[in-house]
């Protein structure tokens, strides 16, 4: 059981709100990016890859969004099509804005990093028009991710599908996503960061970006508590504040504390734990199970990705984060395709 009320009689689960994107990871792994000659390409941007988790585990699952009037474009249209991801809400955009390309380096298991290329980045573009009251009626529940924030127009588009959600008790799950590179400063990123967060009913984030979110209203805290109570004060149910491979925490607004699951493992890469997270965590809300449980099959879902080379391609099936939290056995590398 948990405290969020879901409305049953909708045909969409999730309608996720903000990046389609492309990753391209490194094929020559444990050495620098000058280093590598190879990358495979999947489909990338956090929303885009926590819609590909929540559809992986039976959630049907919606995008509002925008791709680049070419082949990424029509790469990323043609996947969310393969995922049984409804793209109807997905406009292709004419402005001749690129596909944002996340090339990744992965050079040690806990040493990765990320190269973006965002200049004239195609997601944000999303402009309030492509923003249908009639499509955030028809779902459960919206996640919108931070980095849309970024800029205008997709910044003004994310607070529309938020007046839209409140309106029709579409439950807002919100995943903090920051992205220094995509931002102008620090405080801008607060301010519109909370502003967002203040309308939203489940907010997911690491210590650090909660540390960015209230540099003005708590300058200093690093207590989880009293970060959970700020947001309490507004619109939130839920809050999780994840702490890496140490786990994570949950508060509900009802005053009830859950420590999440964590598996470790010796990670073929480090990115991808948060979106998988994410899906798994959302999905678990959604069957009603309470906060406890759904971080411990988003916490399955995380070791599971991060012993993948992908983060899209990789989001598991229900059975095998099952499979997997049965036969787990320790901090090892896991081959997960034996799982
Ligand atoms: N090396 C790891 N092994 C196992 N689980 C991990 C590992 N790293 C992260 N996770 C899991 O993924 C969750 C989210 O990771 P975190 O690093 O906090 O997110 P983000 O990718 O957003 O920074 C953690 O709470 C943990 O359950
Ligand atoms: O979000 C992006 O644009 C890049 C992602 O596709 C990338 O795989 C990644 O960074 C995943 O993020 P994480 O799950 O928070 O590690």
């Amino acid at each position: 059981m948990n405290n969020l009320v879901f409305q049953e009689d909708r045909p969409l689960d999730l309608i996720a709100v903000g990046r389609l994107a492309v990753d391209l990871n490194a094929n020559e792994i444990h050495r620098p990016m000058e280093e590598t000659n190879t990358f495979t390409k999947y489909l990338g941007g956090s929303p885009a890859n926590i819609s590909v988790a929540v559809s992986r585990l039976g959630l049907k699952a919606g995008f509002i969004g925008r791709v680049a009037d070419d082949p990424l474009g029509r790469f990323i249209l043609q996947y969310l099509g393969d995922n049984n991801i409804d793209a109807s809400h997905v406009v292709v955009d004419k402005s001749g804005a690129k596909t944002g390309l996340a090339f990744t380096e992965i050079k040690s298991p806990t040493d990765c990093s990320i190269l973006m290329y965002r200049s004239d980045a195609v997601d944000l573009k999303l402009e309030v028009t492509d923003v249908k009251e009639e499509y955030i009626k028809r779902a459960k529940a919206v996640l919108i991710s931070g980095t849309a924030l970024a800029a205008s127009p997709s910044r003004e588009a994310v607070f529309a599908v938020l007046e839209l959600a409140r309106k029709h008790n579409t439950v807002v799950f919100f995943d903090i996503d920051y992205r220094p590179y995509t931002w102008k400063s620090v405080e801008e990123t607060a301010i519109y960061y909370s502003l967002a967060a203040e309308k939203c009913d489940v907010i997911i984030g690491t210590r650090e970006e909660f540390d960015m979110l209230e540099m003005f209203s708590n300058p200093g805290n690093t207590n989880d508590g009293v970060t959970a109570k700020k947001w309490f004060d507004f619109n939130a149910k839920i809050m999780v504040i994840k702490h890496g491979k140490k786990g994570s925490f949950a508060y509900t607004l009802e005053g009830d504390q859950y420590t999440g699951a964590v598996f470790p493992v010796i990670p073929v890469k480090t990115f991808g734990a948060g979106d998988s997270y994410a899906g798994g965590f959302i999905y678990g809300l959604m069957q009603g199970y309470d906060p406890g449980k759904a971080m411990e099959i988003g916490a399955a879902s995380a070791s599971i990705v991060v012993s993948s080379h992908s983060c899209s391609d990789a989001m598991p099936g229900i059975d095998k984060i099952e499979r997997f939290i049965e036969q787990y056995d320790g901090e090892k590398a896991y081959d997960v395709e034996q799982i």
